[in-house]
């Protein structure tokens, strides 16, 4: 990342001076202003080996296709995850809200992953308002821990769960609950008893310090709690149901028993889609449930799929769901998840500070905005690509549109989900001349490959060429410039693969194994357009270059050269 001040020495003092910050952006030397821009996020679509697993390969995909013939002026890879996108390693995959954070701040920013491996490790953790407010519980009355339970290291990891428990019964806690919620998304189908497994070995240390710990409740992700933009809140009062009050259809004595029993009952079932249920003690009554003057913390990092909940948890005033009577709790995020309405109002870790992002300058330069994606996504090509901040910068200046995303059906029921309806609105806000950056995220590749289908995963992704074409064909019409670009790789990588080879690794039945999760894989960036000045072509001194870069790219296309702390341009100007 650029320094944010100005270092210098006077008479052998070393001295720091703020820069000053000015929003109105000079004119870029050779992209005039006023050409209308499309800017398509393309949703874990990244680019691997064209072998039989890759989807985006066997799909016909005939426009990305025919634009990848214009590599490398028009065509290049990108980095999307790593350190690129402010994960603490490379060995960590992309995802929506490191990528569009990246894409719209145009910088690197250490990420909440990060931020509480370095909080947990200095301890600084323990020293804040928010340990200091739920501590307050820890001696008379019980902690509940809520939430997922992996080492995907996407939403929350298994590790900074652990230490959190220690570093609680340590300084207190008698009694611990844990509210899991199993994964096999960012990791594989069917690896949740390993992380149960996990768990239930730390909690016999937690026990020996003087701890009562165990499972309260589970579920899987996607049908307890973890719902995002407001998509369906019956997934979080299911989660609120088990978690608070104790309640849920499937009772077991330990989570090992539900897992056994729910799969045996439904073999098809996926970690991700388990039901709710809750741990009972021998008297038959629940392990956990949450009570007066108990402290909950929720752990996950993320805020996309947390903001829901921790509105349940937090907001006196609260009309989505019946809470039931609501217990007086003491309530704090891992992080805060939405500091413009500050919630939760305690938090474990500060998140980061994403500010001066893209869609900022483009309204000051009085640059017109359009962005729209389904509701799935909506929230990642508007609030994630506005660094975490809720409503508009102008609401002259800008308009979020949102498409209802399908509700009930899973995705691979429905692989074309609304790509065609989101091409449509982007076509129709290009052309109607209201607005000179449009923007869209398309969301198939992602949500479909995370099923782990290959073949609604193909027509996913040709679903995906074909809102392409319809937007391009727009671009073309308005004279204009488009760039096309993932938040990180999903569809391009349907198998597990051996890291030495690349071949893919088989189950015990011969079959390969099927990955649900995004991958470490380049994504695509794509420029192109009648507006793009002639020479204009992509730089070949940026061969690690990665999702940061692209803000800077499509701020020049707008006619304007980019702020001067952010991630170089991805273009240069080449007479011929
Ligand atoms: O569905 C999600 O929450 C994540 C995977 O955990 O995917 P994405 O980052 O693409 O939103
Ligand atoms: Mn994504
Ligand atoms: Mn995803």
């Amino acid at each position: 990342m650029s320094p944010s001040n100005l270092n210098f020495e006077l008479k052998g003092t070393k001295l720091t001076m703020e820069r000053p910050h000015r929003w109105r952006l000079r004119h870029h030397p050779v992209c005039r202003r006023g050409k209308k821009v499309m800017i398509i996020i393309l949703d874990g679509w990244g680019e691997q080996i064209p072998d039989d697993f890759n989807s985006i390969n066997v799909a016909p995909t005939p426009t990305m296709d025919a634009l990848k013939k214009t590599a490398p002026d028009r065509w290049r890879l990108v980095r999307a995850h790593g350190l690129s996108v402010g994960l603490p390693s490379d060995e960590d995959m992309g995802n929506s809200e490191v990528g569009h954070n990246a894409l719209g701040a145009g910088r690197i920013f250490t990420q909440g992953a990060g931020l509480v491996d370095q909080a947990l490790a200095t301890g600084k953790l323990y020293e804040g308002a928010g340990f200091k407010y739920i501590s307050s519980a820890f001696a008379q009355n019980t902690l509940h821990l809520m939430g997922l339970l992996s080492d995907g290291g996407v939403h929350s990891r298994l590790d900074q769960l652990l230490l959190l428990m220690k570093g609680c019964a340590e300084r207190g806690a008698k009694r611990i609950r844990v509210h899991i919620l199993l994964d096999g998304r960012d990791v594989a189908p069917g690896s949740a008893p390993k992380y149960i497994d996990i768990l239930e070995k730390e909690f016999v240390d937690i026990r020996n310090m003087g701890c009562d710990a165990c499972i309260a409740s589970g579920g899987g992700r996607m049908a307890v709690t973890m719902d995002r933009y407001e998509n369906d809140w019956g997934v979080v009062k299911i989660g609120w149901d088990a978690q608070v009050r104790g309640e849920a259809p499937h009772k077991f004595a330990t989570a090992m028993e539900a897992l056994k029993n729910l799969k045996e009952a439904n073999p098809k079932l996926d970690d991700q889609y388990f039901p709710p249920f809750v741990i009972v003690g021998p008297d038959g009554n629940a392990e956990g449930p949450i009570l007066d003057n108990d402290a909950v913390v929720s752990f996950n990092f993320r805020a996309d799929r947390m903001v829901m909940a921790a509105k349940a948890f937090d907001l006196e005033e609260f009309d989505k769901f019946d809470r039931g009577v609501m217990p007086k709790i003491k309530y704090a995020g891992m992080l805060q998840y939405d500091a413009d309405i500050e919630l939760p109002k305690h938090y474990l870790v500060t998140p980061p500070l994403i500010e001066k992002t893209s869609g900022e300058y483009l309204v000051h330069n009085y640059v017109k905005s359009w962005a729209c994606s389904e509701t799935v996504k909506f929230g990642h090509v508007t609030f994630v690509w506005n660094g975490n901040r809720s409503g508009m910068f102008s609401s002259s200046l800008e308009k979020y549109v949102e498409i209802p995303s399908n509700k009930g059906i899973p995705f691979n029921d429905n692989p074309e989900m609304k790509a065609i309806a989101i091409a449509e609105k982007a076509r129709d806000a290009l052309l109607s001349g209201k607005f000179d950056h449009v923007r869209v995220n398309i969301a198939n590749g992602d949500m479909v490959g995370h099923t782990g289908d290959f073949k609604a995963t193909i027509s996913a992704c040709e679903a995906v060429d074909r809102a392409v074409k319809i937007m391009l064909d727009a671009v073309e019409e308005v004279k204009g410039i488009f760039l096309i670009t993932a938040d990180h790789g999903n569809a391009e990588d349907m198998v597990k693969r051996n890291a030495k080879t690349g071949e893919p690794i088989l189950n015990s039945a011969g079959e390969p194994e099927v990955l649900t999760s995004h991958t470490c894989n380049p994504v695509p960036c794509i420029i192109g357009g009648p507006g793009l000045p002639k020479g204009v072509k992509f730089r070949t001194d940026l061969p690690n270059a990665g999702l940061a870069n692209v803000a800077a790219t499509f701020i020049n296309f707008h006619g304007f050269e980019a702020p001067w702390d952010y991630e170089p341009t991805l273009i240069e100007y080449k007479e011929d």
